[in-house]
């Protein structure tokens, strides 16, 4: 039995036990084994992790943008000198594909790059006068001590796209991961101090949200809270961040539409839905929840995507042909039988899958099959409630003016996925859809230079790009009378 690492809380710098004395258990998704033990850190720990960074930022604000980029360019190197190990600890922690955990590990450094080259647009405004002899000026400063709390579908990635802005423009950070995958993120601790970041820079603390992370987004030191996760908890840290105005960056949940009209590539759209919704076991904030396939194609569609679908190999994460490894914990597991029992309840059809998978390598884990329904309706559960799974709902549509309807017919507003190869339909769906993020001919992946963006209860603020940088800012007016 390999031996079980017990984490620490990263406060300052330094690794240290936490006074509550008790641990949380780190539980592969695959084996249902204890892969690491975290601390159950403490409201008091969360202060000490605040004040610590608030004390490191009085001088890293003082770094010229270029030296902390510089600092940051070598984080992002040691993290993809360390791409497989911390791969491999992804994999334990989330069940994700090994292949995936190696594409979440290159994305948090190139988010960190990304980031980092931004440290010399960090730019003003001169503006002039109405008054005689008199300039204004609006300068960009760091906001103070950052709260980062993140979600357990990319951990790592979610880290990297938050400390890198962060960080460059002068703030410090306290990073809270979510309690089911927070060990790959936990290791960044000892690449920070490798690489020379200044103690109290960054912080990582691990304990229950509703303890650790109230904790953090209730204290006056907190001047900016960026949280992805679920939109539940979104809003109750909304509520808690209110007393103190504290800014709040919000990426949360989706149920992102994806539409094929009767000109799609169909063998491009039939790959573009199957990778984006089952790649990580249906665990991406933008996966096609619900598809809509126009009626002309509808049948052509449908047995190219279920022959592909029935080719899925459910298995060990960590094994390059698999394919899809398992949910990230019972809970989900759980919810996943739960939406097919409900789906067929109100009339659905099981077209594949639809339960855990028989076998003996099943026996323990959180598995589920490629599942996707058919004679689905608009107003059946699955159509409007996130499943964040591997659960896929396919209904039929004859017009531009329907499909659209139904598209928007949500409470989320994140992702949305169309094909088609008109134009004129393009910029309609670009003018219409409810979305903030549209992907044309394509499936889901964000570039670090666009904007992440959520309407409606996905979110509110938005990250990545330039317009994501400039949440971690605050802006400073000056008047300046001169003499004549
Ligand atoms: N829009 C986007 O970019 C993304 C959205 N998501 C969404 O996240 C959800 C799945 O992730 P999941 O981790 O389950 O989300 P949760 O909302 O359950 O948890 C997110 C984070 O919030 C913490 N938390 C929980 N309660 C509180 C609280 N009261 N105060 C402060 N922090 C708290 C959690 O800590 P702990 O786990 O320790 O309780 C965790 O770190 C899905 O809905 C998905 O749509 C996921 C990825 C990306
Ligand atoms: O959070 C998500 O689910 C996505 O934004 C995901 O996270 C990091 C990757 O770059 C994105 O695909």
């Amino acid at each position: 039995m390999a031996e079980i690492k017990e984490y620490q809380l990263f406060i300052n710098g330094e690794w240290k036990t936490s006074a509550s004395g008790e641990t949380i258990d780190i539980i592969s998704p695959s084996t249902e084994e204890v892969v690491a033990r975290v601390q159950n850190g403490t409201a008091e720990e969360a202060i000490e992790a605040l004040k610590a960074a608030e004390a490191a930022q009085k001088e890293w604000k003082k770094l010229p943008a270029r030296d902390r980029a510089d600092l940051l360019y070598k984080l992002a190197d040691e993290i993809d000198a360390n791409n497989e190990r911390l791969a491999v600890l992804l994999t334990k922690e989330q069940g994700k594909l090994l292949k995936v955990a190696r594409f979440e590990v290159s994305v948090t450094a190139s988010f960190i790059r990304y980031a980092a080259e931004g440290a010399r647009r960090i730019e003003g405004d001169i503006i002039p006068s109405d008054n005689p002899n008199e300039q204004i000026w609006i300068q960009k400063i760091p906001k103070g001590v950052v709260v980062a709390i993140t979600a357990w579908n990319f951990p790592l990635a979610l880290a990297g796209r938050k400390l890198g802005p962060a960080l460059v423009a002068g703030n410090t950070i306290v990073i809270k991961p979510t309690s089911e995958t927070p060990i790959a993120t936990l290791e960044l601790g000892d690449l920070a101090n490798k690489v020379g970041i200044p103690k109290g820079v960054i912080n990582i603390l691990t304990g229950p949200g509703r303890a650790m992370g109230n904790a953090l987004v209730e204290s006056p030191i907190t001047k900016m809270i960026t949280m992805t996760g679920s939109t539940p908890v979104g809003q109750s840290i909304a509520r808690a961040a209110a007393d103190n105005l504290t800014h709040v960056q919000l990426e949360l949940g989706g149920k992102a539409p994806f539409i094929a009209f009767a000109d799609a590539d169909i063998d491009a759209a039939v790959d573009a839905a199957l990778h984006s919704r089952f790649d990580n076991c249906g665990q991406v904030c933008t996966c096609n929840e619900r598809m809509y396939i126009h009626e002309d194609i509808y049948d052509v569609f449908m047995e190219k995507f279920l022959a592909k679908v029935a080719e899925i190999k459910v298995g060990d994460p960590m094994l390059e042909e698999t394919d899809m490894g398992p949910k990230v914990n019972a809970n989900e597991l759980k919810h996943m039988e739960h939406l097919v029992e409900v789906s067929v309840k109100e009339g659905a059809t099981i077209a594949a899958g639809g339960k855990r998978p028989e076998g003996a390598e099943f026996e323990k884990g959180y598995w589920f099959e490629p599942t996707v329904l058919t004679n689905v309706t608009q107003d059946m559960t699955i159509v409007h409630e996130e499943s964040f799974g591997p659960i896929l709902p396919v209904l039929k549509f004859k017009t531009f003016e329907e499909v659209i309807g139904y598209a928007n017919d949500c409470e989320y507003g994140l992702a949305a996925m169309v094909f088609t190869n008109d134009m004129n339909t393009i910029m309609k769906c670009n003018d219409e859809l409810e979305y903030g993020e549209i992907y044309v001919n394509r499936g889901h992946g964000e570039q670090h230079q666009g904007f992440h963006n959520g309407y409606k209860l996905s979110g509110s603020g938005g990250e990545d790009g330039k317009y994501g940088f400039e949440q971690y800012l605050e802006k400073k007016t000056f008047y300046i009378r001169h003499k004549a």
